[in-house]
């Protein structure tokens, strides 16, 4: 479970270029609850998550996981708790080391024991085992280096990284962006299955109100540093990306004014 209450972030004080990017974002995330964040160009959206995660700083505001106040906590120390997919594929992983070391580093996630410790046989099967529901062949690739592999087989070894170690939640940040519209559609659907059988809760920004509503189960919409829309459960089913832009017009008396959002 998260809470986070009444965040607030601005960047550059009492400057000429002072940028209020959260201004009281509101939100709990039940357990096993995968949210969907979309928004407009610097709604916040990447800044929230980066306060979740623990990467950025909140003046104020607080974020629990599981009842435990993190705010105050580095993202080193979060480790245990958040695991994180970003949009480079270049990012989340380390491309000089190998496929089973990688693996062996995320299984370790904030455990104090070295990488060695993590590098035995029973671990092996388990990473092969993991790498196996991929289809990619990446199982009998253990000791390639990560650099050797696709933005797409990136991604896919990314997503099984981040639920080797049960965490408090997961962060998906538009993590599909990048890649090709196939390979994309190849990753959500491994981030559904992976979701769904770890019983994952998690965040998914996107930058397309279509998969915003085709994935997870409840969609929350920020502008303007601040939660606007939260539509879950029968009120979702079925929703259109123009039902959703009525939505917004109606609550915010404007138009979504970002045709990238409204397109992809
Ligand atoms: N380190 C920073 N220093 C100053 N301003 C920042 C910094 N990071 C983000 N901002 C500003 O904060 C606002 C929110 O940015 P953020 O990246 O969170 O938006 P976003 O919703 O993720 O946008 P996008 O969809 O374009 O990625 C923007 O106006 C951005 O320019």
């Amino acid at each position: 479970m998260m809470q986070a209450t009444d965040l607030r972030l601005t960047f550059n004080p009492g400057t000429p270029i002072e940028n209020p990017a959260l201004r009281g974002i509101n939100l709990n995330i039940a357990d096993g609850e995968f949210v969907t964040v979309i928004g407009t160009n610097g709604a916040g959206k990447s800044t929230f998550l980066n306060a979740v995660s623990g990467t950025t700083r909140v003046d104020s505001g607080s974020i629990l996981l599981n009842g435990i106040d993190v705010t105050k906590k580095t993202a080193h120390q979060r480790a245990h708790w958040v695991a994180r997919v970003f949009q480079d594929p270049m990012a989340g992983t380390c491309e000089a080391l190998t496929i089973e070391e990688n693996m062996a580093l995320a299984y370790k996630r904030g455990g104090k024991r070295g990488l060695n410790f993590a590098l035995n046989p029973n671990n092996r099967d388990l990473f092969k085992e993991k790498l196996s529901v991929l289809k990619l062949g990446l199982e009998s690739r253990l000791t390639d280096r990560m650099g050797l592999l696709s933005g797409g087989q990136r991604q896919a070894v990314s997503l099984l990284m981040a639920s080797l170690q049960p965490s408090k939640i997961l962060l998906l940040d538009e993590h599909t962006a990048a890649l090709d519209p196939k390979t994309a559609a190849f990753v959500l659907e491994l981030t559904d299955k992976i979701v769904t059988d770890n019983q994952l809760t998690t965040m998914m920004v996107t930058h397309s109100m279509q998969q915003a509503l085709a994935h997870g189960t409840r969609t929350v919409m920020l502008h303007q540093g601040q939660v606007v829309l939260d539509v879950a459960g029968d009120k979702r089913q079925g929703m259109t990306v123009h039902d959703l832009l009525d939505m917004f017009e109606q609550t915010r008396g404007e138009k979504v004014d970002d045709d990238s959002l409204i397109l992809s």
